[in-house]
């Protein structure tokens, strides 16, 4: 008897995104040796963090991705009905994680990158470039949320007003330059040079390290923090690498570094897994690959 080939259903757009998603999430959870981050080393400046609650809390947020997916499909189009549509999904998302994690905020900025992005790919025309998705994605961030409920300032906040630095939000109204202009071309970069998967990601956080203005980094460790970790992720660049034994020596003294400040680029994790999920969404958006 022949056997039985199993003909997976085709995913549904809003199923794809949603994988997509949280594929970018755990793989950049996985990615190891991030420093001073949660890896499949330990937990890097967290006490409260692990590996298994990042794949937990990422798992979690499958069903919001997915809805904010099939509501950027159903709305064809950016306007404030999907913006507070996509607020409203992503709050939903944050109380899910929040049960899931105990109440530890593992995915918040995550949820607000990825939550505008798949809404974004799921309305653009066949064929597209992730500039356009993330030229949509941030003109959805740049839309009030009128029911947005008020909130005692956030971490990010209180940063942004004290050392006047940008944040979350900025990112994604500038489109998401961390990693359309930094990680993604240093990803390819790598890859171009030969540089296996594993260091061209880990290059590519480190480009993203090297210029963000991380609100987790300065909340914890204030401007000697931002400092330590944007001219440290320098330094593995300049050095060679991730993958160079120059570079990885940088690395290490830069993973100390943030360790003794307890400082913990959250943000450029994040901005990781959003150059991960463009990077993956290129080929299924059928555009010319490479073409950003
Ligand atoms: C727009 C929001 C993201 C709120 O942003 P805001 O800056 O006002 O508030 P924060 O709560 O501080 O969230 C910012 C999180 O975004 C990540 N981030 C930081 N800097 C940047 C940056 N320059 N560019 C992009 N992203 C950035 C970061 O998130 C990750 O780190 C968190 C885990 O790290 P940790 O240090 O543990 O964080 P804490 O627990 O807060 O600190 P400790 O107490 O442990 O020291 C985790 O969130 C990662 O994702 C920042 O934390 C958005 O949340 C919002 O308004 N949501 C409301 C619902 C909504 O509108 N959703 C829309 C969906 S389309
Ligand atoms: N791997 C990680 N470690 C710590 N915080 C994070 N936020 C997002 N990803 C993270």
């Amino acid at each position: 008897m022949n056997a039985q080939i199993a003909v997976l259903p085709r995913l549904s757009l809003a199923e794809q995104l949603a994988d997509l998603a949280v594929e970018a999430l755990i793989d950049e959870a996985e990615l190891s040796p991030k420093p001073a981050l949660v890896d499949r080393r330990g937990s890097g400046a967290h006490l409260d963090l692990s590996l298994e609650l990042m794949h937990a809390s990422a798992w979690s947020l499958w069903p919001a991705f997915h809805d904010m997916a099939a509501a950027g499909q159903a709305a064809g189009q950016v306007d404030v009905a999907l913006r507070e549509t996509l607020g409203r999904l992503g709050r939903e998302g944050e109380a899910q994680m929040l049960a899931v994690t105990g109440g530890i905020n593992t995915h918040r900025g995550a949820i607000w990158a990825l939550g505008l992005l798949v809404g974004a790919a799921a309305l653009v025309p066949p064929r597209a470039r992730v500039s356009l998705v993330a030229l949509q994605a941030a003109r959805l961030a740049r839309l009030e949320d009128r029911q947005a409920p008020a909130q005692l300032p956030s971490n990010g906040e209180r940063v942004r007003r004290r050392y006047g630095v940008r944040g979350a939000r900025a990112e994604a109204q500038a489109g998401f330059p961390g990693a359309l202009a930094h990680g993604l071309p240093q990803l390819r970069r790598s890859r171009a040079a030969g540089v296996e998967e594993n260091h061209a990601q880990l290059d590519a956080l480190l480009a993203i390290m090297a210029q963000l203005e991380d609100t987790c980094v300065l909340h914890r460790a204030g401007l000697e923090g931002l400092r330590c970790m944007q001219d440290g992720a320098r330094a593995v660049l300049v050095a060679g690498g991730s993958a160079t034994l120059a570079g990885r020596r940088s690395l290490r003294e830069l993973e100390l570094g943030l360790l003794e400040l307890n400082a913990s680029p959250g943000g450029a994790a994040d901005l990781l897994a959003v150059t991960l999920f463009l990077d993956r969404l290129e080929p299924m958006l059928g555009a010319p690959i490479g073409s950003l």
